[in-house]
């Protein structure tokens, strides 16, 4: 029979993050309109698109093999699934998600004990609650279902525990953050029993270096030249080498070639340098993958 792994693809904030992520890894997935189960270019994988909040409980039922969902929404749930990787990207950046308990300026709430007695909402709401009770301050924590910043303007709430990666949400409503309860990534987890599967082991395994690869090649450029020996030392000590520098001899010549991965905006400024130093022939080239 086939073998087949099924693995959850968040819906909403991450979807695109992660598709786009998928396809610098190698494997093209094909979302089709209003249809939850995108087609992949493997015959391996079944791919599923599933709402983050739920994915971890799925894949702790074994539904899923496999998934990617934030780690806020892993500790929500208590899930008891295996963490393979995390994934350092966001909605729109590689900064990290954090959850943030936020109050309106001037409310006069300036620390968590002075919530005591107060209302806050979120959609993270168990983590909230456990949050506060293991520091003895009594709250009542509501669920949010979305636009929980108006909340807190309107006088709905005391308090909100949001999530936020630009800021922007937080500063168009006027609020202030007062306290960082998480920051969260996402995690690529596995159902413990598919874990212990060495077919549905090595296939995760897969996946997880070549989302983790893509997502190292993250602003990093190859850069390929030709050296004079008798300056070979000193181009080496300048190369802010991420890996250590390839170095092969040049045919009948008392030359090298060097190649390196560096950081992208590294570039401009090493350029001149090595050009002073008598580089020649010196290409820049992007990268997909860094393993
Ligand atoms: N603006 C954001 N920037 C970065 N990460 C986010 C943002 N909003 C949510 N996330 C992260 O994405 C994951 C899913 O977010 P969330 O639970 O809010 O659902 P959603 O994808 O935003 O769905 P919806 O768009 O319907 O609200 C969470 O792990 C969360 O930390
Ligand atoms: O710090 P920022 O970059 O502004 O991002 C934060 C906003 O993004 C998410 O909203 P989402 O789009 O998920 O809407 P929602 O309120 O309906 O969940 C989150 O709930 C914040 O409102
Ligand atoms: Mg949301």
């Amino acid at each position: 029979m086939e073998k087949k792994l099924k693995f959850g693809i968040p819906k909403g904030s991450l979807e695109k993050a992660t598709i786009e992520l998928f396809e610098k890894a190698g494997w093209t997935i094909d979302v089709h309109h209003r249809n939850y189960f995108p087609e992949v270019d493997d015959c391996e994988l079944e791919m599923v698109i599933c709402r983050p909040q739920e994915m971890s409980k799925y894949v702790e039922l074994g539904i899923l093999d496999a998934g990617i969902t934030g780690k806020d929404w892993i500790l929500e749930n208590n899930s008891k699934v295996v963490v393979v990787e995390e994934l350092i990207y966001s909605k729109v950046s590689k900064k990290p998600a954090r959850w943030v308990l936020a109050v309106k300026e001037g409310s006069g709430i300036e620390r968590l004990e002075d919530l005591a007695g107060k209302k806050i909402s979120t959609e993270l709401v168990q983590f909230t609650k456990r949050f506060f009770e293991e520091r003895g301050i009594p709250v009542e924590v509501s669920y949010s279902w979305g636009a929980t910043e108006a909340k807190v303007v309107q006088g709905l709430c005391d308090a909100i525990v949001e999530v936020t990666e630009t800021g922007t949400t937080i500063r168009a409503h006027g609020l202030k953050i007062i306290y960082e309860l998480l920051i969260t990534y996402p995690q690529l987890i596995a159902n413990e029993k598919a874990w212990e599967d060495p077919w549905k082991r090595k296939k995760i395994q897969q996946i997880a270096v070549l989302l983790k690869g893509a997502l190292n090649s993250h602003k990093k450029v190859g850069l390929k030249m030709n050296v004079p020996a008798s300056n070979l030392e000193k181009i080496i000590a300048i190369l802010p080498s991420i890996t250590s520098p390839t170095i092969a001899q040049l045919y009948n010549k008392d030359w090298y070639a060097i190649e390196v991965i560096v950081s992208e905006k590294e570039v401009r400024d090493l350029v001149p340098k090595l050009l002073e130093l008598g580089a020649e022939g010196i290409i820049e080239y992007s990268l997909n993958k860094v393993i």
